[in-house]
């Protein structure tokens, strides 16, 4: 089933952002969710994490209600923000920890994936560490990891590649890949269309704080008439049309 947002409007107290917005994240499929700046991403998370009450619309996951049973829905949901969210006080190990205190899990399996992943982002051996000793793209590999490692049925990441070298940035897509083919949904954000077409199933754009578009990246391309290479230029499309429109 997966993720269903339907007619969702909704957005800040005196600021009614998102207008009628539906999409669905299929079980096992990754959508990107884009748009320029100011566009609506950010408000449509914090909607699916509840930490926005919706105006009008559902959201609904796996066929849970998020305003009728918030704790079933949110604990189904692995969250990375677009800016790491560390404790000072706390190393490493024990942000892990935490981590799956408060989703519950309390299994070996879990602990192994935890280090598994610690292995693939060279932070096996940092447990012990504390925040002020990681570097900026160390800090985001500690939250993909304490999401990753809860192999929820949606992972909801703001910027993926935000802060990582390359290497990681290549870690994160086969991640993105291993929990859709366990079936779990996969949403994210995204500036950076021409990678993100390589891997994702569908783009959701959003402008004003509406869905235009819905469809595949080749979709998306063959109706700006750009390549798939070229997608990264697709905003520019999008500028110059609104300059011509005012
Ligand atoms: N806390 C807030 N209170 C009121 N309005 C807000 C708040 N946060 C964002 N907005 C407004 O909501 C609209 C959508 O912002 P949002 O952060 O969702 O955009 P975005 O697509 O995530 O942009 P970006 O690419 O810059 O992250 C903007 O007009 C913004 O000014």
């Amino acid at each position: 089933m997966g993720l269903k947002i339907n007619n969702l409007s909704g957005g800040y107290a005196g600021n009614n952002v998102l207008k009628n917005v539906t999409f669905d994240v299929p079980d096992g499929n990754i959508v990107a969710l884009i748009g320029l700046n100011g566009a609506g991403k950010s408000t449509t998370i914090n909607h699916i994490i509840g930490e926005l009450q919706p105006q009008m619309g559902t959201i609904e996951l796996n066929g849970i209600n998020l305003v009728q049973d918030p704790t079933g829905f949110k604990s189904q949901i692995a969250y990375i923000p677009e800016q790491p969210i560390l404790y000072d006080e706390l190393t490493l190990g024990e942000h892990l920890h935490l981590m799956l205190a408060a989703h519950n899990i309390d299994d070996e399996i879990a602990w192994q994936r935890a280090e598994q992943l610690l292995k693939r982002f060279r932070l096996d051996d940092k447990l012990h560490w504390l925040p002020v000793h990681f570097s900026k793209g160390m800090r985001q590999k500690v939250m993909l990891i304490s999401a990753f490692m809860l192999d929820a049925p949606l992972i909801i990441i703001d910027e993926p590649f935000l802060g990582l070298d390359t290497v990681a940035q290549k870690d994160v897509v086969k991640l993105i890949h291993e929990q859709a083919n366990k079936g779990n949904s996969v949403l994210m954000t995204t500036h950076l269309l021409a990678s993100a077409a390589e891997f994702v199933d569908q783009f959701v754009v959003l402008h004003d704080g509406k869905s235009r578009f819905i469809g595949t990246p080749q979709a998306l391309a063959e109706e700006n008439q750009l390549q798939l290479d070229q997608l990264d230029d697709f905003f520019d499309l999008v500028q110059r049309e609104l300059a011509d429109e005012s």
